[in-house]
């Protein structure tokens, strides 16, 4: 397809930047990025927050939280193949989440799963299953820079919708907030004000996240996050995860903090990823370079830029029980039930059909899951059906 007809991303948000407060404690410059950089990596957290939004007052999501979350000078409505983009990404992630904390923990009696999420920003997700489920069977975590769960728990502590959906609306003495205002604990959901590239660095994984139980079903979202990280600051995330804090299968016995009734437990353990993918063709061309005039870097595109190298990724992190991706194209195609498709189909007329399909082809979802020795959580992930090829 001839560049003119590809859209322009930028043009297509609609959106203006939030301006959120000075740099933190846990905002430090790493590597090569600048503070400057960083700043506009935080800044993405808008970009979602916004299409979240959108979607939902369209109608293409149902999630009341959405609109305490998102700055209200900064809503605004996005175009019709943004919202439906933001719909699928949504829609199946839930779906992989849904499938995680519902398959039965064979070997595990405790039941209770834990959901880490990489670069959390202002996501809703958390409240939404917390308001849906006994919340002992489930502990959220979430990792973002301070200025940003700065921002959330401000949202948290001013809005009783949100703390209703946590549970802590009536028993303060369960919630503790930091002096900073930026690290959030109640029994249920954890909020960190981290960068994630200090994981690297880390010498005591359990003392950096002590209310991570690292013999607890796991499941790791990077949506839209470890893609602004360096490819080997992006490595190191997850390996610190993997490899450092859950022990892996027949690590030596020195190396496991995981005990119960003194025995070494290898919890479960699965990563979705969210990001971009197929930065050479036309349509990704564009996307980068639109990307780049707002200061954007997308650092691991080029090292995970189709499915195979997104398996592949994932089969080097060790999620060795399975490895699976899929574009949004295909979810949007075999996941989607035709009376949703209809029902999503007449929210906004959709004229630029083959815009869409190029916008969609240009992000995947790629799922990946390591059972446990004696536990198996991620049984619910081998009926989904994954994308074949490249
Ligand atoms: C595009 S936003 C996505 C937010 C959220 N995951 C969602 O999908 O709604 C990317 C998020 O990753 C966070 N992030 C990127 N690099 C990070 C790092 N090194 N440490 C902590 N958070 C980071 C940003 O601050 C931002 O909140």
């Amino acid at each position: 397809m001839a560049a003119p007809n590809i859209p322009n991303l930028n043009t297509l948000r609609r959106g203006r930047g939030r301006g959120r407060g000075g740099p933190s404690r846990a905002e430090g410059s790493h590597g090569a990025r600048s503070l400057g950089q960083d700043r506009v990596v935080q800044g993405t957290d808008n970009d979602a927050s916004v299409s979240r939004l959108s979607a939902v007052e369209l109608g293409y999501l149902h999630d009341p939280y959405a609109t305490p979350l998102t700055a209200p000078e900064n809503a605004t409505r996005r175009f019709p193949i943004i919202n439906r983009g933001t719909y699928v990404r949504t829609t199946a992630i839930d779906q992989l989440v849904g499938r995680f904390l519902e398959s039965p923990s064979q070997g595990d009696s405790k039941q209770t799963k834990q959901i880490i999420s990489l670069g959390a920003g202002s996501d809703t997700r958390v409240f939404r299953l917390l308001a849906s489920r006994p919340r002992s069977s489930l502990v959220y975590h979430e990792l973002d820079f301070a200025v940003n769960t700065i921002t959330k728990i401000r949202a948290i502590r001013s809005t009783p919708l949100l703390q209703q959906a946590l549970g802590i609306e009536s028993s303060s003495q369960d919630v503790t907030v930091s002096e900073a205002g930026d690290e959030l604990h109640t029994p249920s959901y954890h909020i960190y004000p981290l960068d994630l590239r200090s994981l690297a660095t880390c010498s005591a994984p359990s003392d950096l996240l002590p209310r991570v139980d690292p013999t607890l079903p796991t499941l790791l979202i990077s949506e839209c996050c470890l893609i602004y990280l360096s490819p080997t600051e992006a490595e190191q995330v997850v390996s610190f995860f993997t490899e450092r804090l859950f022990a892996p299968p027949s690590n030596p016995p020195d190396a496991q903090n995981a005990t119960t009734q003194g025995s070494k437990i290898t919890a479960p353990i699965g990563l979705i990823l969210y990001e971009p993918i197929r930065p050479d063709d036309p349509f990704g061309r564009t996307m980068v370079s639109n990307l780049a005039t707002r200061g954007i870097q997308l650092q691991t595109l080029h090292k995970y830029s189709s499915l195979e190298a997104q398996r592949s990724r994932l089969r080097e992190h060790g999620f060795t029980s399975g490895q699976a991706v899929a574009d949004i194209e295909f979810i949007w195609d075999r996941w989607v039930p035709e009376d949703e498709k209809e029902r999503v189909s007449r929210l906004e007329f959709l004229d630029e059909m083959e815009e869409w399909q190029l916008l969609a082809r240009h992000y995947c979802i790629a799922w990946g899951w390591r059972e446990g020795e004696d536990t198996i959580a991620f049984n619910g992930w081998t009926a989904l059906q994954a994308q074949p090829g490249n």
